[in-house]
């Protein structure tokens, strides 16, 4: 088959996981994971350290072998991709593969020579903002700098799926910005299907047009930041203090009317005053408690948790 066979269909998802399950030994880390990825989507992967991230990033690669389910993506099985699939994807890994003693742009040339169409490294520089950096010896460069330059050799050759695992690790704030409007312009413009794995809720929220939140190896949440920030707690909560200096705060689905009745009851401005939104912060608390308490035997069913749980995040109002 050549790469227009193996190409997805619009309708299709660029990659799809269906009962995905792994087990290191006989230890079980991923539970039946389901996930559809459409084209020109970011779609980030949040959960917390050893949910099961990078495993499930490696088998979407073909770096490691599932121990069931099925899996496509970009229309083939990963366990069995050949170098055609394997050149329609761009990788940034965690690990920094060693070169340092290659120069930057010798080492952004030499990827280059194995793709069929790929980017100028020249340009590529500019984009990832290491012109400075073209003749530098790879370990002479700072971490943000080599980070840049992984992120350089993932698009080197035009991917179609990118996948990047942690990429601003190390990355100062500037760095990190110019990032993302690196990754926007990808998926935007070039209809590039980025994953993204990150600790970073904010970066997630930024950058993700979808989110699934792995926790004990399940998805135990997916949808849109707005959609997922709004699970978990539907309610907003309003804070201010009491004429007699006592902090307050209640959590209501109805903040209008609660500032309407303090503003009633007081005749005059209320101190401290706040109404906070849920963030995708919360949701993430939540669900990463809910599924500890799991392990408690405590935990709301997960069909409830991606339903939102009222009571988990409802307050009485507290003095
Ligand atoms: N090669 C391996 N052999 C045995 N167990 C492994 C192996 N790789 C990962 N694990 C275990 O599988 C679980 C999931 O690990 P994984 O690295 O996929 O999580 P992660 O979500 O990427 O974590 P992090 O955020 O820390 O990178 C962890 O309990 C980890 O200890």
């Amino acid at each position: 088959m050549n790469s227009a066979d193996n190409a997805p269909h619009p309708a299709h998802p660029v990659v799809r996981a269906r009962g995905l399950t792994m087990t290191y030994g006989d230890v079980p880390v991923l539970h039946g994971v389901d996930l559809d990825i459409q084209r020109g989507e970011v779609f980030a992967l949040l959960g917390p350290n050893g949910a099961g991230k990078t495993t499930t990033v490696e088998i979407l690669e073909g770096f490691r072998r599932r121990s069931g389910g099925e899996v496509s993506v970009l229309g083939t099985d990963p366990a069995h991709g050949d170098d055609t699939w394997r050149g329609r994807i761009g990788l940034v890994l965690q690990s920094w593969r060693d070169h340092r003693r290659w120069r930057v742009a010798e080492l952004l040339h030499h990827f280059a020579a194995y793709y069929p169409d790929p980017r100028d490294p020249g340009e590529l520089l500019a984009v990832v903002g290491l012109t400075g950096q073209a003749g530098r010896l790879v370990e002479r460069l700072s971490g943000g700098q080599r980070r840049r330059l992984d992120v350089a050799l993932g698009i080197v050759g035009r991917p179609e799926l990118l996948f990047l695992d942690e990429p601003t690790t190390g990355f100062d704030p500037q760095a990190r910005h110019e990032f993302h409007l690196l990754v926007e312009r990808l998926a935007r413009e070039e209809g590039v299907t980025v994953l993204l794995t990150t600790h970073d809720l904010a970066e997630a929220e930024r950058l993700a047009d979808r989110i699934a939140m792995l926790v004990g190896g399940r998805v135990r949440a997916i949808g849109t930041p707005a959609e997922l920030a709004r699970r978990a707690a539907a309610r907003a909560e309003v804070r201010w203090t009491d004429p007699d200096g006592t902090p307050r705060r209640e959590r209501t689905a109805d903040p209008s009317r609660l500032v309407w009745e303090l503003h009633r009851d007081a005749a005059g401005p209320i101190p401290g005053l706040e109404v906070r939104r849920p963030t995708l912060e919360d949701t993430y608390l939540h669900m990463v408690h809910a599924a500890d308490r799991e392990g408690d035997g405590h935990a709301p069913a997960t069909g409830e948790l991606e339903h939102g749980n009222e009571n988990e995040s409802a307050e009485v109002r507290s003095a």
